[in-house]
Formats: structure tokens, sequence, C-alpha cells
């Protein structure tokens, strides 16, 4: 759906974008990754045309992005940006006109996102007297009122209880089974690891990785093994590496590296000694994955 090829931006000499290519695969989840100063706002901004790049360009459904295509967009920006001295429907009413909805329409799409995020007795209510978190699910009702085909959100789960955060996660992939293509802006690993099927991973202004979030992780392992036993095992003789021997409550969790012996062999020499209660290939998280590529891509 959308495809961005060598985009540049600079800001007074300091490059925050540099050559930056990647695609979004049409109805997925994609995490545009980073760390501080990467380069991700800057991205979004040019992807919601609040920026224009200094190359590059931006195509949606393979022609060049136009300014009515901010209709089928929905942006939740990191830094939020209500109008406090506005009543809650008052302003989503304005903000989904804004985004080319009819009144009636407009009326029936609010009622709905309020009481779907429970906030319905709160209508009528001065927005600056809300908490942050109920801004917070304002600011999303307002991102995905008009039924945006691509949706993208700055750290969505920011300023949200852990109840509060797992209905946003659920109606964010509500809308993804409703075949919104989204894009999430997060530094927490653990919404990457739940809700993407993509990643584009950004580091000092130039992408770093790009792919299926199971390909990366294909691409990452390190013929590392979990095994659980309910009883200590003797290692020697036993051509492994052991990583890491920790206490659970069933007894030794350890973490392997195998040399020279199939999982098969290693296996059949344990199980002559002790009880295996787990037994699997160690697949790497996103944290490592993203601790790893950026200190690999480190000028
Ligand atoms: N309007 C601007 N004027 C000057 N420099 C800017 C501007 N916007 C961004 N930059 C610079 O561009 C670089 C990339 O910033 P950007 O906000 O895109 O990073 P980010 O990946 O979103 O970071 P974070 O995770 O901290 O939000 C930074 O060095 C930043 O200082």
């Amino acid at each position: 759906m959308i495809e961005v090829k060598g985009l540049t931006k600079c800001f007074q000499g300091h490059t925050a974008l540099n050559q930056v290519t990647f695609k979004v695969p049409s109805g997925s989840i994609v995490g545009l990754l980073g760390p501080n100063g990467a380069g991700k706002t800057s991205l979004i901004r040019i992807l919601n045309q609040i920026y224009l790049p200094d190359e590059g360009e931006v195509y949606i459904d393979g022609r060049n992005l136009k300014k009515e295509d901010a209709f089928l967009m929905g942006y939740l920006p990191e830094e939020r940006g209500l109008y406090r001295k506005m009543k809650v429907k008052e302003q989503l009413l304005y903000l989904g006109r804004l985004k080319g909805l009819q009144q009636k329409e407009a009326l029936q799409r609010i009622a709905f996102w309020l009481k779907r995020l429970k906030i319905e007795q709160w209508e009528n209510t001065y927005v600056e007297s809300l908490s942050k978190g109920m801004q917070q699910k304002i600011q999303f009702i307002a991102t995905v009122l008009h039924q945006p085909r691509l949706i993208v959100l700055d750290e969505p789960f920011s300023g949200f209880d852990p109840i509060n955060a797992e209905m946003i996660k659920k109606e964010i992939l509500r809308l993804h089974q409703e075949g919104a293509t989204i894009i999430l802006s997060t530094h927490r690993m653990e919404s990457v690891e739940e809700l993407c099927q993509y990643v584009v991973l950004l580091h000092q202004s130039n992408k770093v990785l790009e792919g299926e979030v199971s390909h990366i992780k294909e691409q990452f392992k390190e013929n590392q093994y979990l095994l659980e036993s309910k009883t200590p095992i003797r290692w020697e003789g036993i051509p492994v590496k052991v990583l890491k021997e920790v206490d659970i409550v069933t007894g030794k969790q350890y973490t392997l590296s195998l040399e020279e012996v199939s999982t098969s062999e290693l296996l059949l020499n344990v199980a002559s000694q002790v009880e295996i209660t787990r037994f699997e290939e160690r697949i790497p998280s996103m944290q490592e994955i993203f601790m790893k590529a950026t200190l690999f891509n480190e000028e």
C-alpha cells in the first residue's frame, strides 16, 4: 500500500533521514522502530504530509501521495493535541467533520466509539477536566473516526494503565482485522512482539533492518536451545556450551549453545541422567534484535 523511496530530510545541516526506502505491506501492522533521534517522527510527518522530504518519494497504491490522501489516513501523534476548552463530543464532531464526515454519520460513530472505550458518560465534559488516559482515548477516537485505511500510531500506549492499554491493543487488532494498514511506532518491544507482522528499523537516519518478523527472527537465531530438567544435569563429556543456568520452580533451566552434537544426541544423552521437562530452540526477542541491529550499525 505505502512505498517509500530514497527519503532524505535535513534540518539545519543535520540529516534526520538518509535515503530511506521501504515498503509497508497492505493490511499489515508494521512496527516502525529505532532509538531516540533515529528519524521515526520525521518519517511519520512526511507520510502525513506535515513535512516535505528534501529528496525521495512516497507512493500509495503505486501512485504519488497527494493532499487528499489525508482523508485515507489517521495519525495519532506522540505529542497529543486536543482543544482543552472544548467538550468531548463537540471536539470529536469538529475533528470528524474536518476529515470529511457528514454530521449524522460522525455523531453515530462518536457514540459507537465512546461506548466502545467505556467513556460515554464523559461526552459533555471539557477535555481539560479529563484524566490523561481518558484524553488519550479521545485522541485515539479522533484518529480512527473517519475509518482511515492507513493508521499511524506514535506510542499509542503511553499514559495508559495496563487495563486500558489492553483495551486499545484489542481495538488496534480489530481495526487490522477489518482491513486497515497500521504503522506503529513504539519503544515497547513487547507491543511489537504482540502486534506486528513486519518491522522497519531506523538507526542514525538510516534504515538498518526491514522484513517479516518471522524472517528476521530466523535470521537472528544463534543455534541456542532452552532445556529444563527436574534435577541438575552433569555436562561433562556432552559437547555443549552452557550459556546460562538458572533455578526455576520445577528445577533447572539451561540456555545452551550446541557444538558438534545434534539435538537428538543431546536429548538421548541428557534423558539418561534426568527427567527433561522442556526443550526448545531459543528464538531471539525483538528487544535482543533491536539491540544487536543498532549496535552492529553503530557509527
Ligand atoms: N523540526 C526539527 N528541527 C530541527 N531538527 C529536527 C527537527 N525534527 C527532528 N529533528 C532532528 O532530527 C533527528 C531525528 O528526529 P526524530 O524526531 O525524527 O527522531 P525519532 O526517531 O522520532 O526520535 P524519538 O524516538 O526520540 O522520538 C533528531 O536529531 C532531531 O533533533
